[in-house]
């Protein structure tokens, strides 16, 4: 446990970086420290490896004052990885991820075996531990840095903007492989981003600091969306905040319709009777695979004999994993789609059913109650 009590950091020049910062950052757990720039998330973070003293008030670390540790000694216990990765640039990528461990004394082969595991676990081919880090692209070189600070172990781990000089698919991609270590690891990890997105999407509790270095709001990701606690957090967390909030609730609560979803080697005369009283079906191939929509019009204007697989059809869209996605991810994948609905499949992309657009609204308004 990380506990601020009362921190704050004044400047000589008058700037008050943090002012007094009293939060309880929870052991195991992810949180996040968002704010505009200048909001002194940087500094707070600072403070627990002694990087900045405060020049009021008290960081404690399991109980114990940091002030009572020694910084070398208490910065072995926290890994730090920040944004463009920092790596050395004369060292090969495995020398890099055991560095720290390489100046604990660790013989060299064992630390390099070490490296070798945590490239793995970081989700980076072996053949790249002997590359230089320019030759690798951004998002491979923050692996880097995640593997460097996590080399030695550390119960606790400082992110400070780790994944904000990447593109945003290589972000979303860094970011899974962040929440699937923390399934696996349980480190204590303090993340500072200015995104309130990457902030909802990795924190189990977010702070949210305002300018003056003020602490607005402490709570969970979902409660900041539903009660943010005056006008500048809800200014900050988005005037989408609603829509955000679906991504709390999982789409396997939803009702699937499975009588639109045909097979490609059904023929037009078999499925007119559902095309009836529905605008699309969906067809599938014989593995469950989603092939694309057909028009009810298309079917009743084709001659009988036709088989649905040799019909031209209209690209069936995103799909949404009905058993981890959310009501959001479900929502966009309707709203994306041609024809207005969302296709759920399985782990292994099979079709399930079919969201139509009663079913996803009765979903959506449910969640206000
Ligand atoms: N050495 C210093 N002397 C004076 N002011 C400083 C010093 N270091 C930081 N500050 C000021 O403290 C305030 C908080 O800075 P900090 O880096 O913690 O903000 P931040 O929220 O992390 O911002 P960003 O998102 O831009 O990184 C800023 O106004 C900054 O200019």
């Amino acid at each position: 446990m990380i506990t601020f009590e009362g921190a704050a950091k004044h400047y000589p020049d008058g700037t008050v970086a943090v002012a007094d910062l009293d939060l309880t950052v929870e052991t195991g757990r992810t949180t996040v420290f968002v704010g505009p720039s200048g909001s002194g998330k940087t500094t707070s973070l600072r403070m627990i490896n002694r990087m900045v003293e405060p020049t009021r008030g008290t960081v404690r670390v399991d109980g114990v004052d940091i002030r009572d540790r020694d910084p070398a000694l208490l910065r072995r216990g926290i890994g730090y990885v920040i944004q463009q990765a920092g790596l050395f640039p004369h060292r090969t990528v495995l020398d890099n991820i055991a560095t720290v461990p390489l100046l604990l004394g660790v013989r060299k082969r064992t630390a390099r075996a070490r490296a070798a595991e945590l490239m793995e676990l970081v989700g980076l081919e072996p053949s790249m531990g002997r590359r230089w880090p320019h030759q690798l692209s951004g998002g491979q070189q923050q692996r880097v840095g995640v593997a460097r600070a996590l080399a030695a172990d550390p119960p606790i781990l400082l992110m400070d903007e780790p994944f904000s000089a990447v593109d945003p698919v290589v972000r979303t991609g860094l970011q899974d492989e962040l929440l699937r270590l923390q399934r696996e690891l349980r480190k204590t990890i303090v993340f500072v981003t200015h995104d309130i997105d990457e902030a909802v999407r990795l924190g189990d509790r977010i702070a949210v600091f305002r300018p003056g270095g003020e602490l607005a709001q402490y709570d969970t990701p979902e409660r900041l969306l539903t009660e943010p606690a005056d006008a500048f957090v809800e200014s900050f967390v988005g005037h989408d905040r609603g829509v955000r909030r679906l991504s709390f609730f999982p789409a396997r609560s939803l009702s699937l319709r499975e009588d639109v979803v045909c097979g490609d080697d059904l023929k037009v005369e078999d499925v007119l009777h559902i095309a009836e009283g529905h605008p699309w079906i969906l067809v599938i191939d014989a593995a469950r695979a989603p092939l694309g929509w057909i028009a009810a019009r298309a079917l009743r204007d084709s001659p009988t004999g036709i088989r649905l697989g040799e019909m031209e059809t209209v690209p069936y869209g995103h799909t949404f994993s009905v058993e981890t996605d959310s009501l959001r991810a479900a929502l966009d994948a309707a709203v994306l789609s041609p024809a207005g609905r969302a296709v759920g499949v399985d782990e292994d992309g099979c079709v399930i059913g079919v969201v139509g657009q009663d079913d996803l609204g009765t979903a959506l308004w449910s969640v206000t109650d």
